[in-house]
């Protein structure tokens, strides 16, 4: 994804949805809505987010050939497959940044499809993003006030309304802590004065996952968490990803790491040119022959 995509997407940036696809437009397409919104409602509560059909094309360039998956809740899902196979586009379409030429994406039994990434955050369904370069001037504690901007999630807005009256300080001093309990939870509160350009890749993914925490979601896109990571603080990405496994939350991560991806994902999608190859348990896909070919006849291991 390019900065500039980042910057769009952190700030909120409203992204046109698919034509015909807003609420409002959809309102004169009688016999298609409801036939979604049964769709909708016929996606069990375990399955949060379910793409049908999805396809995205630029220009003459098909991205994405009708991508069709699920993924449970509280699981810690894989998107793999090769270089161009979709795995991004994919990401983008779910969480709003594209704008789907086809297809439906339904989170928590509705059709967010073409919604805006503001939106979609508010349903519960986030992604990080790299530190875009103005953030990278800002400290880390910056960094994470400004996150809260336009999204708080809906716990830290009903924490903070009631001391309206009390005025703009006392809800930026509980926004504070809110951030300084996040900075602690992945232990780089000591880093909070720091400058967000000086991190290391690592303590920026803690920081990214940090930042994207702030918004309440109940499910994470996380595309190459594991890049540039060195291996102890990958070790501590790896345990607060599991730990917040624990409490609740659903992960969906595209990592290019087969080795990680195989270890720590109980569910594998594999891609290969905008679709989905085969999907299944890490040892069913490890032993897939299609898949071993789609990577071009290497071991995926
Ligand atoms: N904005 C764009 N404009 C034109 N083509 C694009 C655009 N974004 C992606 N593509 C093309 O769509 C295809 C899928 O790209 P995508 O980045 O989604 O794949 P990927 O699986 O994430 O690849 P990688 O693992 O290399 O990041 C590629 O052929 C890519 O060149």
């Amino acid at each position: 994804m390019s900065d500039t995509e980042a910057t769009d997407a952190a700030a909120g940036t409203a992204v046109s949805g698919r034509s015909g696809a807003s609420p409002e437009d959809r309102e004169g397409v009688e016999t298609h809505d409801s036939d979604i919104e049964r769709a909708a409602k016929h996606t069990p509560s375990s399955i949060p987010l379910r793409v049908e059909g999805l396809r995205k094309e630029f220009g003459s360039i098909t991205a994405v050939d009708g991508a069709s998956f699920s993924v449970e809740k509280g699981s810690i899902t894989g998107l793999i497959g090769p270089n161009g196979a979709g795995k991004s586009t994919t990401f983008n379409c779910i969480t709003g940044i594209h704008e789907p030429t086809d297809g439906t994406v339904y989170f928590q039994g509705e059709d967010v499809t073409g919604l805006s990434p503001n939106r979609i955050a508010n349903h519960g369904l986030v992604r990080t993003f790299q530190l875009a370069r103005e953030l990278e001037e800002m400290t880390v504690i910056e960094n994470m006030m400004l996150a809260p901007k336009g999204q708080l999630g809906e716990s830290l807005w009903r924490s903070v309304l009631p001391l309206a009256r009390r005025g703009v300080v006392e809800q930026e001093r509980k926004v504070l802590e809110r951030c300084w309990e996040m900075l602690e939870f992945f232990e780089i509160d000591h880093l909070a004065e720091e400058y967000a350009g000086n991190l290391s890749g690592g303590q920026r993914k803690l920081l990214e996952l940090a930042r994207a925490l702030l918004t309440d979601p109940t499910m994470l896109l996380l595309d190459e968490p594991f890049a540039g990571v060195n291996p102890s603080l990958e070790g501590r990405l790896l345990e607060h990803i599991h730990e917040l496994r624990e409490d609740g939350y659903t992960f969906l991560i595209v990592e290019h790491d087969m080795d990680l991806i195989m270890e720590h994902c109980e569910h594998i999608i594999v891609m290969h040119q905008g679709s989905v190859l085969t999907e299944g348990p890490p040892s069913e896909v490890r032993s897939n022959e299609a898949v071993i070919e789609a990577y071009l006849g290497g071991d995926v291991e």
